[in-house]
């Protein structure tokens, strides 16, 4: 009750309003002033200063696009973005907040309460990000809940919500596809040292930064639909592992129960099965492998494996689940291939022993082992409710809108993770190896290898 007699019911006066404005705009506010009181004292040197800086600019981007492109375009869109565009500036955001339901009336004054915009970063000409500050007695569901009410109000594809601070949260705004592009094959490292397995390369992400994930701890599945691009996510790191697999110390075990995906990578693998029978032998010795692996280790008495030569990073790469886990004809055969996976997937990554897997349809029928693989990614789905089952719950909701990805080729490889630490959806797109790639790939580790057993036997020899 005495906080409320306290509170006076008349507003901040305009003055002071503007004062504070100037003072979380600094830039604007001194510099437009500036700019105005240099160009009526001198107007000549304020116009030669400018197409000097604009020269500048202009030399700059042609000498290096690349830095050009990477430090000054997102600040000059950002601007754009901010003060020109019809989204961010006062009375577009405004009405913006209030249509999305995102204002607030101070509970004494009355007054109007906007969330403020705290900057404003525009990576490309598709995405961009804005950090907002939350006004008091918003939650961060407030604002995912109306993620797609936003989206249409700033005539965007699609608003991502992020929570940054407990009273800050970033929204990543795509307007159009940021992939517009094919990303090419990675090329094959010249060395085994040059292979870092805490970060192989898939692809890139929406704001232009490359896309590299562990493969020591992760399990990986991938679901799409079919022509989605299923397979260059799985083909993709293959090329940054090659000089590990020439040497042997990364081993596939390719499954591949269609009998057409994996053919071309049979002579580098290490196990290839080509069918559903002789794929559940190779998930079976697969956990054969890993079981004795782990009474080694124990005997050893070391708890973790670091990979090689000896002790391999084993990856499990099955090209469909379903037709090991769900659709076969022989039961007993898929409950075995399930039980083993569940093994793999619980115990697999502390002796090496991974599995990658693609999936058309994400269901707990189809997949019951889902939830052990810990890297998760989601292309184009047919359903609205897949997105989540890959991804986790409210995933969809939180931006990952992978059901509204079209159904065109232009859109394979590309698709959704989510960041380990925020949850958050980001999109990403996979590189495209070529079939001339994969064959390319193949001869590399072939050749390699060869080269590398000429040595040993060398050795082998000297030693003699
Ligand atoms: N990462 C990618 N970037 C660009 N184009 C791609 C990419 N991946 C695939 N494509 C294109 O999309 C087509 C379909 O891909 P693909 O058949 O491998 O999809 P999938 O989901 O793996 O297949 P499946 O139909 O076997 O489930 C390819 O022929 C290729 O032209």
């Amino acid at each position: 009750m005495s906080e409320h007699h306290s509170k006076s019911k008349r507003k901040t006066g305009l003055e002071w309003r503007a004062a504070a404005w100037a003072a979380r705009h600094p830039v604007l506010s001194t510099g437009v002033p500036a700019l105005g009181y240099a160009a009526a004292t001198a107007p000549e040197i304020t116009v030669a200063a400018a197409g000097t800086g604009l020269a500048a600019a202009i030399a700059w981007g042609r000498a290096h696009p690349d830095s050009f492109d990477s430090l000054v375009m997102p600040q000059v869109r950002a601007l754009r973005r901010r003060w020109l565009s019809l989204t961010y500036t006062g009375p577009a955001w405004r009405r913006n907040m209030r249509e999305a339901g995102l204002v607030r009336e101070h509970p004494s004054t009355g007054q109007v309460l906007v969330p403020r915009i705290l900057r404003l970063r525009s990576y490309s000409a598709a995405v961009e990000t804005v950090w907002v500050k939350l006004l008091k007695g918003q939650t961060l569901k407030h604002w995912t809940d109306a993620a797609e009410v936003l989206a249409a109000c700033f005539n965007a594809e699609r608003v991502t919500v992020e929570r940054i601070a407990p009273t800050k949260l970033a929204l990543v705004v795509q307007r159009r596809e940021p992939f517009t592009y094919t990303i090419p094959a990675p090329a094959v490292p010249g060395s085994v040292e040059e292979v870092d397995l805490s970060a192989v390369h898939f692809g890139f992400d929406e704001f232009g930064r490359e896309w590299t994930e562990s493969v020591v701890n992760n399990h990986l599945l991938v679901a799409g639909a079919s022509g989605s691009g299923k397979n260059s996510v799985l083909w993709t790191p293959l090329f940054s592992l090659a000089p590990m697999i020439a040497e042997g110390s990364v081993r596939l075990w390719l499954c591949d129960p269609k009998q057409v995906e994996l053919a071309v990578a049979e002579p580098i693998a290490h196990r290839y099965a080509s069918g559903e029978e002789a794929s559940a032998e190779v998930v079976a010795e697969f956990l054969e492998d890993q079981q004795a692996t782990q009474a080694k280790l124990h005997e050893q008495g070391l708890r973790k494996f670091t990979p090689s030569a000896e002790t391999p990073l084993n990856i499990l790469l099955v090209d469909e689940l379903g037709a090991v886990l769900a659709y076969a004809s022989d039961r007993m055969r898929m409950a075995r291939n399930r039980q083993g996976m569940a093994l793999v997937g619980s115990q697999g990554r502390a002796t090496g022993h991974v599995m990658w897997g693609a999936v058309q349809e994400p269901t707990k029928d189809t997949v019951p082992v889902r939830d052990l693989f810990t890297l998760r990614v989601c292309l184009r789905v047919t359903a609205a409710v897949h997105p989540e089952m890959v991804l986790g719950d409210g995933a969809r909701t939180r931006g990952a809108l992978a059901d509204e990805i079209p159904n065109i080729p232009e859109t394979a490889g590309i698709g959704f993770k989510v960041a380990e630490r925020t949850r958050t959806p980001v999109r990403v797109r996979a590189a495209y190896p070529t079939d001339a790639d994969l064959e390319g790939l193949v001869k590399h580790v072939l050749a390699a290898r060869g080269a590398h057993e000429e040595q040993g036997g060398s050795h082998l020899r000297l030693v003699a």
